[in-house]
Parts: structure tokens; C-alpha cells; sequence
């Protein structure tokens, strides 16, 4: 038996996402939310992200058995004290932070009475905002649910079920684990993104439209990458710190020794290194976790996965 009303606390790109997968999934699923920015309520409620938009969190939150905290990893202590008078004491507590630890503490401290299950749907865009969102985000995409210790194994797996409908394949994870594995698969690359694309754009001897006409195929990826929100990863970073640096370090070393190589003249180094990861590319592919859907992330891609749900009551 899955959650029957499921209230989401900011309705960007991943609130607005989950309005519109449950909405598609679960049709029988009753769904609320709030933002705290009016402008993105209104447009939550063009769009029926979901069901019903509230004014209030404490409104939102009023009737719920899941509440899944939406919003930027330093906003998630202050969102969940203001549920906390109006939540349910049954109710699940979860979110779906880019970084585990900080968000459990957070939540944990907030409502220290509920359940708390963090959860991390790896699975997004370069996007922000309540016209981001689409119903298709989360399908065969892994969602890493990392509960604390002797959890409620009962609520664990209506949460695993709940993603589950969604499209997600589901991993249970420790939460520090979680947070040193995703430092080197997604926080540093976004950091490798925003340092490569802002040293492009400072260069004196190159002009900003040189830039954006030759830019190749791997450039590119890295200024899609780097358009991503500054707010959410300022936090990424804040929140994850110790991971990404101990990554950062061995990155460093890493980048130091190819830098030799090409000093010196190194090609053996150079082509067994280049040989090594493309190696793993290709395992990346055999195991299908990359993407198949080529333009994924892309402003005309996203449109067309649109799902405009019908209303609650049609
Ligand atoms: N963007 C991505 O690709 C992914 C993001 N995440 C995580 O999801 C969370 C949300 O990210 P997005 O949906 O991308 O951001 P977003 O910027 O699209 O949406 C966040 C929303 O939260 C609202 N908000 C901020 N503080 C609030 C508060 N106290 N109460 C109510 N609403 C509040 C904002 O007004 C905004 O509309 C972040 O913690 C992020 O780490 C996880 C996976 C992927
Ligand atoms: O757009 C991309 O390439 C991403 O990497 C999306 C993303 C961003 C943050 C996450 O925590 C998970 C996924």
C-alpha cells in the first residue's frame, strides 16, 4: 500500500517533476504543494504540477501520509520548522537533496518526531524553476534512498515502492557512502563545468564569440553543465564539502600527472590513460546507464515529454 496524499514543499524542477509522475503513475494519489516564491505557485498552478496549490506549507502539509522537501539543500531546516505544528504524526518525511548527510541532520533537527527518510533521484537537467519540471524525469533513473539506521522498515518500503512507480530503479545506500560516491560522479564535474566554462569566457586572447563559435562537442557539454542553477549548487558544495574536497585532491593529483606527460613528452602515459577511460565509457553503455535519449536536458526535448495531467477531478 503506497502513500494516498503526498504534499511537496517546493515546486521547481523536482517538486514540479514529482507533482507531475505522481499525477501520471498514480493517478489515485492525492497531491499538494507550496513554494514559497508566489510567482512560482501561480505557475505551479497553470501547469498542475499538482493537484492543489497551497498558500501556506502548514496548509499543504495539513492532510499528508509523505511529505518530500523540494528545495535547495540550505533551504531544507527552514522548510521542514515550518511544517512541523501543522504535520501529521504518522507522516514520512522525505526530500531529494543532491547530498544526504547534511539534509538528515537538518530534517532531523527540524522534526525530531516523524520518520525521516532522505532520498536523491539522480536524475535531472541544467534546469530550474515550476516550467522545468516534466513526468518522465525520474524513468529508469536510479533513486539512492539512504534511511538512518534501524528505520521504519515498513514506511522504507512504501518509499521504495512510491519511487518505484515513479519510473526509478531504487538503491538503499548509506548516506555517507552516498555522499563520497556522488562528490566524484556529479559534484565534481559540475565543479570541473563552471571552472573550464568561466576560464574560456575570462581568456584576453580569445573573444566571447570565438568561444561560442567553435566551440566542439565537449565544450558544449560543459556550458550545459555549467547553466545549472547557482543557488542549488552554491548549497551542493556547502553541504558536501569534506567529499568534494577529498575528491578534488585526488582529481588534482590526477590532473598534475597528465600535465607531466604532456610536458615531457609522455605519449605512452597519455594513451594508456585515454585507453583506460574509454574503457570505461563503453562498460557505461554495456550495462545501459547512459542516456538514451540523446537530447536529454534540452529546453525542445523536455517539451516534448510534457505531460499536461488532467485535473483531480476529471
Ligand atoms: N536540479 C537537479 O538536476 C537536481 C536537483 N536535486 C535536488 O533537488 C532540490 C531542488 O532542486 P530543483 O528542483 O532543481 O530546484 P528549483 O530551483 O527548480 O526549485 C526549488 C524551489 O524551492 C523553492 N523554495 C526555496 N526555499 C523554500 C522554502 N523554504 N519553502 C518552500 N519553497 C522553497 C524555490 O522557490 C524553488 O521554486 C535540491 O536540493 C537539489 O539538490 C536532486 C536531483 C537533481
Ligand atoms: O543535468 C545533469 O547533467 C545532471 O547531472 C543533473 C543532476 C544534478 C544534480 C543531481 O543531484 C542529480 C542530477
Amino acid at each position: 500500500m503506497t502513500f494516498q496524499r503526498v504534499a511537496i514543499i517546493g515546486l521547481g524542477l523536482q517538486g514540479g517533476s514529482i507533482g507531475l509522475a505522481v499525477q501520471a503513475y498514480l493517478p489515485d494519489v492525492v497531491t499538494t504543494g507550496y513554494d514559497r516564491d508566489a510567482i512560482t505557485r501561480t505557475r505551479a498552478a497553470e501547469r498542475r504540477l499538482v493537484h492543489k496549490v497551497c498558500d501556506t506549507a502548514a496548509e499543504a502539509v495539513a492532510d499528508c501520509d509523505l511529505v518530500i522537501f523540494c528545495v535547495p539543500l540550505g533551504a531544507m531546516g527552514i522548510a521542514a520548522e515550518q511544517v512541523r505544528a501543522a504535520l501529521p504524526a504518522d507522516a514520512l518525511v522525505s526530500d531529494v537533496g543532491s547530498s544526504k548527510q547534511v539534509v538528515a541532520k537538518a530534517l532531523g533537527e527540524a522534526l525530531p518526531d516523524h520518520v525521516i527518510i532522505p532520498a536523491h533521484p539522480v536524475a535531472g537537467t541544467e534546469n530550474s524553476g515550476a516550467d522545468a519540471g516534466f513526468a518522465e524525469l525520474f524513468r529508469n533513473r536510479w533513486c539512492i534512498v539512504t534511511p538512518p539506521p534501524q528505520t521504519n522498515l515498513v514506511k522504507l518500503s512504501q518509499l521504495v515502492a512510491f519511487w518505484e512507480a515513479l519510473g526509478a530503479n531504487v538503491e538503499i545506500m548509506d548516506a555517507d557512502h552516498h555522499d563520497l560516491v556522488l562528490a566524484v560522479t556529479s559534484h565534481l564535474p559540475h565543479l570541473i563545468a563552471y571552472t573550464i566554462v568561466g576560464t574560456a569566457s575570462d581568456l584576453e586572447e580569445v573573444t566571447q564569440s570565438e568561444v561560442i563559435k567553435y566551440s566542439a562537442g565537449g565544450f558544449r557539454d560543459f556550458t550545459r553543465i555549467a547553466a545549472s542553477d547557482p543557488t542549488m549548487w552554491r548549497d551542493v558544495f556547502l553541504s558536501n564539502r569534506q567529499a568534494v574536497l577529498t575528491m578534488l585532491q585526488r582529481f588534482t593529483e590526477d590532473l598534475t600527472a597528465l600535465q607531466r606527460a604532456i610536458r615531457i613528452g609522455d605519449g605512452e602515459t597519455l594513451f594508456n590513460h585515454f585507453a583506460r577511460t574509454r574503457a570505461t565509457r563503453r562498460s557505461i553503455i554495456e550495462e545501459g546507464q547512459d542516456d538514451a535519449r540523446p537530447d536529454f536536458g534540452r529546453a525542445d526535448h523536455r517539451a516534448d515529454h510534457r505531460t499536461d495531467p488532467k485535473p483531480a477531478d476529471s
